[in-house]
């Protein structure tokens, strides 16, 4: 790569527009490219050389083995008419709805792909399920028609503990219809081999499909894991395909250098990130809102490691005054569609002068490139600081905090106890840095006085997601933010372990992490084993936490009681608003 970038990307007609406007950042940008060009990065980078990001023999191991995303869309294309196939013959078999149920990337595309485009004509109706909390796998359970739903059970390594909980759930369910029949509403991906495989065998699965063991989960959008649930959910997957492979070869080593859109974007995202603008705050319209969520695991899981990394910013709410000097602001949107209030928020930034980037989409098909690009962009952006963006060591350390927890609970019966900072008012509060504060309005105030510039808050709430909920969430972000002027995220748990939460652990010493636990008023039971849903949440709030602490991360968990709802109001009053 060879040629400076600057300006508009000169990207093929069929590949959306990305534009860069990185004001005094652009010389290094083009200082980096220059650098790469010089190494012959591009073909190097396809040639799976894994000297391009580490000289640690065994880390380049594992980088080779987990390059096999680069191809992998071309081989889903031979499988296209194999899955049309399947759509046709579970849509005869009588199915209404499909539940997609995994942890990460083995279900953030599905989650995409259906809030961002309409279920297709021919499609199921689609639900995903991503969390312990029991709330939630009871609402699932009501939303749909059990016997007419078919359950995806998803994950790669077949040994995540959440799908294959969900999985053994559902299946007692469907036992107490069909009786030995069960098997006939389950499908399961993985990789060959896994223990997964055998099990789904003796359960009578409809259907396994086998990924590619050389797609790690958060790079496997565009592989069955992806396209399993688009295609039942009626989206064109052919078309999607097709767009891929546009961006993958723009992407390919044989593209002009100034038309590589993933490399344009991987260098600017590494070089502002070195620059201490490490915040990728992602600004959508609002068809795109969960696009955050897939490109947070993506992003904060490869990049978030040895004290380095790139922080998704996503769906945060918009601040009253000056936003810090971490930030790169990214508008992913639709060409000629408006978006009255991004375009007014970028004009403002653009005369502040933060570095922004904009990609326009044609249609939600583009998603398929959008992907492939990311992908790419996330492991260039990995190769400018000199780390494996396909490991995440730091998310192993709160499962085995977790695991150790839940030898406690078959053991003794329930989790061990943690001692209290203080009680106040229904809320019950944890903190890592409890200082003299006697009261609870003093201790949240301590908590976010520590916040410093180039910090940000991660909320990380194990409650059942619902609007309100959602909301009093903003609510405290939109505090914090317009008081401390820090960056804010917000994930659900324990979705967002599998996603942010290696950054969280890994990457620099900057959060200021929230967590919020609650009462599970309505429990359900898990099927073979001496605990509840619950109760395993529970543990994997009080894991993270654990290795967060280990990390020497700055904590407060706040313990809502009973009602979510109410204590987070109880809790938002104590927010300092100034
Ligand atoms: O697909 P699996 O193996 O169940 O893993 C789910 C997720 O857990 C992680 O391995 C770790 O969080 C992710 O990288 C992955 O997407």
């Amino acid at each position: 790569m060879s040629t400076p970038l600057s300006g508009t990307s000169a990207a093929p007609a069929h590949i959306p527009t990305a534009t860069f406007e990185l004001g005094s950042y652009q010389a290094a940008v083009d200082a980096q490219l220059q650098a790469f060009g010089t190494q012959n990065f591009t073909e190097r980078f396809w040639q799976k050389d894994a000297t391009l990001w580490t000289q640690d023999a065994q880390a380049q191991q594992s980088i080779r083995s987990f390059m096999g995303w680069l191809r992998v869309a071309e081989d889903l294309q031979q499988a296209v008419p194999d899955l049309e196939q399947f759509v046709a013959e579970v849509k005869a078999a009588g199915f209404s709805h499909v539940v997609v149920m995994g942890m990460g990337g083995s279900t953030m595309a599905p989650i995409v792909f259906r809030e961002s485009a309409e279920q297709g004509p021919n499609g199921l109706n689609m639900l995903v399920l991503d969390t312990t909390d029991p709330g939630t796998i009871q609402e699932i359970e009501q939303a749909v028609p059990l016997a007419h739903t078919l359950f995806i059970v998803a994950s790669k390594s077949g040994t995540t503990a959440e799908p294959l909980a969900f999985g053994d759930y559902f299946y007692a369910r469907l036992k107490e219809i069909k009786g030995e029949r069960a098997g006939e509403n389950f499908i399961g991906i993985t990789d060959p081999g896994t223990p997964f495989v055998a099990t789904a065998e003796k359960l009578g699965y409809r259907r396994v499909f086998l990924n590619f063991p050389e797609v790690g989960g958060r790079f496997s959008a565009l592989t069955y894991f992806g396209l399993v649930p688009a295609a039942l959910y009626g989206l064109d997957v052919r078309e999607i395909l097709t767009r891929a492979l546009h961006m993958m070869r723009a992407c390919g080593a044989n593209g002009p250098a100034e038309n590589n859109p993933g490399e344009a974007l991987g260098v600017a995202l590494g070089v502002l990130a070195q620059a201490g603008h490490d915040k990728l705050t992602l600004l959508v319209p609002p068809s795109l809102s969960s696009l955050g969520l897939w490109m947070e695991q993506l992003v904060a899981e490869s990049t978030g490691k040895e004290g380095l990394g790139i922080l998704p910013i996503a769906d945060e709410p918009l601040a009253s005054a000056d936003y810090g000097l971490d930030r790169v602001f990214v508008y992913v949107g639709y060409k000629g569609q408006s978006d009255a209030a991004n375009e007014q928020l970028i004009k403002q930034l653009r005369e502040k002068g933060h570095p922004i980037i904009t990609i326009l989409m044609n249609d939600v098909l583009d998603l398929g490139q959008e992907f492939f690009r990311w992908e790419v962009a996330t492991a260039v952006a990995s190769a400018v600081f000199g780390i494996n963006p396909f490991d995440q060591p730091n998310v192993q350390a709160a499962k085995t905090a977790t695991d150790k927890l839940m030898k406690a609970v078959e053991e003794h019966g329930e989790l061990p106890q943690q001692p209290a900072t203080l009680a106040e008012n229904g809320l019950t509060f944890y903190a890592s840095h409890a200082g003299a504060a006697g009261s609870a309005a003093e201790l949240v105030k301590d908590f976010f006085g520590q916040a410093q510039a180039g910090d940000y808050l991660s909320v990380q709430a194990y409650l059942t997601e619902t609007p309100t909920v959602t909301g009093a969430i903003q609510q405290i972000r939109a505090a914090v933010l317009n008081s401390r002027h820090i960056a804010t995220t917000a994930g659900y748990g324990p979705r967002f372990l599998h996603s942010t939460g290696q950054y969280h652990k890994g990457g620099p010493n900057t959060g200021l992490f929230l967590q919020l636990t609650a009462d599970n008023p309505n429990d359900l039971p898990l099927p073979g084993r001496s605990y509840t849903f619950g109760t395993l949440k529970n543990a994997q709030a009080q894991g993270d936490l654990e290795a967060l602490h280990h990390n020497g991360r700055r904590t407060l968990r706040v313990h809502l009681g009973a009602d979510a709802a109410q204590g987070l109001q109880t809790l938002l009053a104590l927010v300092p608003t100034r």
